[in-house]
């Protein structure tokens, strides 16, 4: 199983490689890559498992974290309607978004980052994702609201790119002009 020493930290290269494209149908290492990371996803956020492991609660999590600098995201989180979203893909990609924006009020954290960064992130409030899934179908998805958040944070992830890549440097908490906010 993967654990906290398994995920890189900010400072390690991969964070800053765009991550290869995965080649479908995938390999079974390329599976079961993913598997691990979607079991990791699901152990942090077991109360017995993750202190038992001293895992960091995790809502997503992207290949290159775990030294792999291939298209592969985990997301498993609960909604603010309770809604579970979990899902494990390949090749991930925004195929389209809204002009409006929004942003998680209490700002981002990073399972690659091991300090608090102040400032709010802004991401756009509703994304159209087009993904193929470890079953290997290929699915689109139209998100918004806090999971909609979450997959722009992992994808970002694919690209290089830090949530704080995103932070107004001269105003960190100025919120995106009609941005709407998220509470955490
Ligand atoms: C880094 C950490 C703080 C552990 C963060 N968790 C998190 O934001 N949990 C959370 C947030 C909510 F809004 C509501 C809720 F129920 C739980 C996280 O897993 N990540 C994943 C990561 O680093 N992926 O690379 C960071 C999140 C920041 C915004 C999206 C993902
Ligand atoms: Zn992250």
């Amino acid at each position: 199983m993967l654990t906290a020493k398994d995920i890189i930290k900010e400072g390690h290269p991969t964070l800053r490689v765009v991550a290869s494209d995965v080649s479908l149908p995938p390999s079974q290492e390329d599976s079961i890559t993913l598997q691990k990371m979607m079991e990791y996803l699901q152990n942090s956020q077991n109360p017995d498992i993750s202190q038992q492991y001293n895992l960091r609660p995790g809502v997503g999590l992207a290949a290159p974290q775990i030294n792999v600098p291939k298209k592969m995201i985990a997301i498993h989180i609960r909604d603010e309607s309770g809604t579970l979203h979990s899902y494990a893909l390949f090749n991930p990609r925004i195929v389209s978004h809204s002009v409006e924006k929004s942003f998680l009020t209490s700002g981002e954290g990073c399972l690659s980052v091991d300090r608090d960064v102040p400032g709010l992130v802004p991401r756009y409030a509703r994304v159209t994702v087009k993904a193929t899934t470890l079953q290997g179908e290929e699915i689109k998805l139209r998100l918004k609201g806090l999971v909609a958040i979450v997959f722009q944070h992992e994808i970002d992830h694919l690209n290089g790119v830090m949530f704080y890549d995103h932070i107004n440097q001269d105003n960190p908490f100025q919120p995106p002009e009609g941005a709407i906010p998220i509470e955490r």
